[in-house]
């Protein structure tokens, strides 16, 4: 297993350096999209910054995902307003307020503001900036970005991704029945390693470029780690060196990688791509630019969520032996191999349909750890909520951190963690005296929310599910060596800026080994 002494929170220097360049980002995108400086009475409550002008951007900038939960104590509407500059930022902290945010897809677009984004942290060229953009900016959403949006929603339906699972599935199965018996080392680090090699070959093909050459993965994990500084991109080269260079290692290597056409026996999905951005015109280097995104979106949250699962079952007992025998009766059986072997095969259709305790623990493991906003800009004023208006040119952010752990939305225990919440409910149940609720079906915001619900979440399951269970009911987790326990539970990074789940501040080291009546057997994950 892999080792690190990586600190993961940013530098106190690199943070300093990251607020002032914040606000200047946070400027530089607002400024294409001016928005009206003065405050009308209908629009939400204003909630003024305690250093005028500038003192929520810098909140944002150095607080990331805590400081709209922080805020919002301070102002506690469904919906209020944070003066940006010479912009509002309305932040929603309703679960009824979000739902109608995210049906008013038409004044509120995430495609503008996602362009603006995506360009920055791949660092597009103009040429490309105007085809992603479109030649009308008045509407919503250009033509091409409709047509990426349609190729990555319709590659990424459950009857659609059969294909792209069993190949992940055969991945980590080899990857799982290659763990040596008493291997240490990073519990997080292990399973990023295991996602980057299985997600890829599933998505990019056999010849994918992690495949050609494994020491790409530092590289993108050191892109993945800068990846805010580069979105602020004042001087990324220098103010976010290791970023950059990541960044533009993984570029040329996708380059080659379309050059050959290796992406010729990659999963529907990237051909698709391929042949969209290569038919808008997009060089080859500008579409490899793209695929990095796309990769920052297949591997990070997949990763981070399998470690909190993982995490939150093995730092609790009880659970674990509830789990085993939840997966043992309903979705395992034994069988053999060629050479008279026993084989152990997890079912994933058993996984999702017969094992409500474990699909509970994905979900609530998901809302502990997912402080994801999704915002939205408001390119026509707009009333919500029959009442507040959102006038164009300003920020919609729903707060997903805050909603996660409202305690008005999710019952008096909404900050622990309750493996059995989204038992009688996908959406998830609160008891507090007076029976069983369920929770508003818009609170849970791991995934976004309306025409942006993750398109990749049924392939998430179907990797995540099936690698906790190898892993649960396969493996024990002792102490590294000369240790006495185990230290779960790290503290969460939740001061970065809410681009995704929560990373772990510090190292969960463990011994892995595999399970008394396990020793010998093949694992096989199976679809
Ligand atoms: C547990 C794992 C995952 C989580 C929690 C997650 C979460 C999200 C969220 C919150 C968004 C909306 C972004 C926003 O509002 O800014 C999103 C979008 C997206 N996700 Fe995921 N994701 C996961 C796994 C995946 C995987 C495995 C893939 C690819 C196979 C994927 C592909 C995408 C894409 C392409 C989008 C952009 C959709 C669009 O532009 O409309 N995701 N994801």
């Amino acid at each position: 297993m892999e080792s690190t002494n990586e600190v993961r929170a940013a530098p106190l220097a690199t943070k300093f350096i990251l607020l002032i360049t914040s606000a200047a980002i946070i400027f530089a995108i607002l400024q294409r999209f001016l928005g009206k400086s003065s405050h009308d009475s209908r629009e939400p409550p204003v909630l003024r910054p305690r250093v005028p002008f500038i003192g929520h951007m810098f909140g944002l900038a150095y607080h990331g995902a805590s400081y709209f939960s922080t805020v919002s104590k301070r102002c506690p509407h469904p919906i209020f307003s944070l003066p940006m500059g010479p912009s509002q930022t309305y932040v929603v902290t309703s679960p009824a307020l979000a739902s109608q945010v995210q049906r008013s897809s038409k004044a509120l677009s995430f495609n503008k503001l996602i362009v603006e984004i995506t360009g920055r942290m791949v660092s597009f060229n103009s040429a490309s900036m105007s085809i992603l953009r479109g030649p009308d900016l008045t509407q919503s959403e250009s033509p091409f970005m409709q047509a990426v949006h349609e190729i990555i929603y319709t590659a990424l339906t459950p009857a659609e991704i059969k294909e792209m699972s069993i190949d992940v599935l055969a991945q980590l199965t080899q990857r799982l029945n290659k763990v040596t018996n008493g291997e240490e080392g990073d519990l997080f680090l292990w399973v990023r390693k295991q996602f980057t090699v299985a997600t890829t070959h599933a998505l990019y093909g056999p010849s994918n470029p992690f495949a050609l050459d494994p020491s790409l993965e530092a590289p993108f994990w050191d892109f993945e780690a800068g990846i805010i500084s580069l979105i602020v991109g004042v001087f990324p080269s220098i103010t976010a060196r290791k970023a950059y260079a990541g960044r533009e290692r993984m570029v040329e290597a996708l380059t080659e990688y379309v050059q050959q056409e290796r992406y010729k026996q990659a999963s529907k999905l990237i051909q698709g791509r391929a042949r969209l951005h290569l038919e808008a015109g997009l060089s080859v280097p500008q579409y490899a630019r793209s695929e990095v995104g796309m990769l920052f979106g297949a591997l990070v949250n997949a990763g981070v969520t399998t470690f909190w699962f993982l995490n939150n079952i093995f730092s609790r007992p009880a659970l674990l032996a509830e789990l085993r025998a939840e997966i043992e009766a309903n979705a395992l059986t034994a069988s053999t191999n060629a050479r008279g072997g026993s084989i152990r095969v997890f079912n994933y259709a058993a996984l999702k349909s017969s094992c409500p305790v474990l699909n509970s623990v994905y979900r609530e493991s998901l809302r502990l750890a997912a402080p994801m906003s999704g915002s939205r800009l408001v390119v026509a004023d707009t009333v919500v909520g029959d009442e507040y208006l959102l006038r164009a040119g300003n920020v919609v952010q729903i707060a997903g951190g805050v909603m996660h752990y409202d305690e008005s939305v999710w019952g008096p225990d909404a900050a622990s963690f309750n493996a059995r919440r989204f038992v009688g409910s996908v959406h998830g149940v609160r008891s507090d005296g007076d029976g069983e609720k369920q929770v508003h079906p818009a609170a849970f915001r791991a995934f976004g929310g309306g025409s942006v619900y993750c398109p990749g979440r049924h392939f998430a399951h179907v990797e995540i599910m099936s690698m906790v269970a190898g892993v649960v009911c396969a493996f024990d987790m002792a102490p590294p060596k000369g240790k006495e326990g185990i230290r779960f539970d790290p503290p969460m990074d939740s001061e970065r800026m809410p681009i995704g789940l929560v990373k772990p501040l510090e190292e969960v080291r463990v011994r892995m080994r595999r399970r008394e009546g396990w020793e010998v057997v093949e694992i096989e994950l199976r679809l």
